[in-house]
């Protein structure tokens, strides 16, 4: 199957009504959809979260309803089915998650495809002059230096083996270029390493303070509760004034159970603790904040050395995942604090967060080039449902959508 067939089932997820049904459920759903804020009020009223209030008030719903006559039973039957619904519906299609895509890489489109746009407007004809601007746009994404050259490599044989003399379609080009870069030699690099059923899956999660990492791991936990795991979480960043309240605001609003202890204590009693609790309860999933203290590198090997060590005395292939949280926005110097932690602990993936706030988002393609971890999940937004595992062909499509687009209509059914 030719690429952009690959892609553009990949992308709408099946034929296009398909795609018209899910955006007219889509947009049903983002009329309800809120912002989230930090605070109570968000947590009540947070539509995406099915809180044992919210079950409680069901049940006594069913009960009221059955003890109601026949006649007056009509419009409770009607409302179960439509809230349960409701729920279900909320899966996200094939066609939401590219549009997530789409919206999150808004900045870097606008900035990046402007120029590309503008290259092509000017050149017309593919050249050598063209390809040394292109390559200057490229770098200026943050794309990274050895993924630009491979890239233009990739590019000129193309272009020499298809006999190619005009710039316009070139997005198309690139797009399918960088997608087989991203992609080579690699499988099933998002999934995360998860354990069978019954048994518990350990997630530990790394990173310096303020790149997102408590909202990030809200957001994961609301995720997997959403698959049906039950999920625990671990406040482990006993350093930072305010991380715990932070990480039991995001356990209410995701209805998880959050383990921990005061302010000061040692991370890794409150990780010993949460382990001994998730084995009690029989959860499926815990996942472990720690602090990211960065200005000292032997104190956060040692700390992360100690989580570690009690993490793998208690269950002896864990953690089964150590995620690196990173702030898009930081560009080059995200690069710089993953190659400290990456000698720190052994990083199993990344999660990029804010990918939705920097016109730089090129950077997804310098970390796999330069590090060789993975990118995991990205953050596009600050709703619940925005953070999502990384996919290189809506990254791709996220980057040129409109080129893109011309693209695939051409393809048929
Ligand atoms: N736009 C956008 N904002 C995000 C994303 N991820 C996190 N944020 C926001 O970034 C801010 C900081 O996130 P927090 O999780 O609170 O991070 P922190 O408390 O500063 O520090 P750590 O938890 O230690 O990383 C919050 O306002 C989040 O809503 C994202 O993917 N996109």
């Amino acid at each position: 199957m030719s690429f952009f067939k690959r892609l553009k089932e990949k992308l709408t997820g099946g034929t296009e009504e398909e795609k018209v049904q899910q955006e007219q459920a889509d947009h049903a759903e983002a009329e309800s959809d809120q912002d989230l804020v930090d605070g109570s009020e968000a947590v009540k009223e947070d539509p995406t979260v099915i809180t044992n209030e919210v079950i409680e008030q069901v049940i006594d719903e069913i009960e009221e309803a059955a003890e109601e006559p026949a006649k007056e039973l009509a419009p409770e039957e009607e409302t179960l089915p439509a809230a349960v619904e409701a729920e279900e519906e909320k899966k996200p299609s094939a066609w939401s998650i590219t549009q997530k895509f789409k919206n999150g890489l808004a900045k870097t489109r606008d900035s990046f495809t402007s120029k590309v746009n503008d290259l092509v407007a000017r050149y017309r004809k593919v050249d050598e002059d063209f390809f040394e601007e292109l390559e200057e746009v490229l770098l200026q994404a943050d794309v990274g230096f050895e993924t630009v050259m491979e890239l233009m490599d990739k590019l000129r044989f193309e272009v020499q083996r298809k006999n190619i003399k005009d710039t316009e379609g070139i997005q198309a080009i690139i797009s399918e270029k960088l997608v087989e870069i991203y992609e080579a030699g690699e499988e099933n690099i998002t999934d995360l390493n998860m354990q069978p059923n019954g048994e518990l899956t350990v997630i530990l999660f790394v990173g310096v303070n303020g790149v997102g990492k408590t909202t990030t791991i809200g957001k994961l936990a609301h995720r997997l509760s959403k698959e049906g795991k039950s999920v625990l979480l671990a406040a482990g960043d006993t350093f930072r004034a305010g991380a715990i309240d932070q990480l039991q605001v995001w356990g209410d609003r995701v209805g998880c159970e959050v383990i921990k202890q005061s302010e000061g204590s040692d991370p890794a009693a409150v990780i010993y603790d949460a382990i001994a609790a998730a084995k009690k309860r029989g959860a499926d999933v815990l996942i472990c904040d720690t602090a990211g203290r960065l200005q000292n590198k032997v104190n956060l090997m040692k700390e992360l050395e100690k989580v570690h060590r009690v993490i793998s005395r208690e269950i002896p292939d864990a953690p089964h995942e150590v995620l690196l949280a990173l702030d898009a926005t930081t560009g080059q110097n995200a690069l710089i604090q993953a190659q400290t932690f990456k000698e720190a602990t052994n990083v199993t993936g990344i999660v990029l967060t804010k990918l939705d706030g920097t016109a730089k988002g090129g950077i997804v393609l310098a970390i796999r080039n330069k590090l060789h971890i993975p990118v995991k999940f990205v953050g596009l937004g600050e709703k619940m449902d925005d953070l999502q595992p990384f996919d290189a062909e809506r990254y791709v499509y996220g980057l040129f959508a409109e080129g893109l687009e011309k693209e695939l209509e051409k393809i048929e059914d």
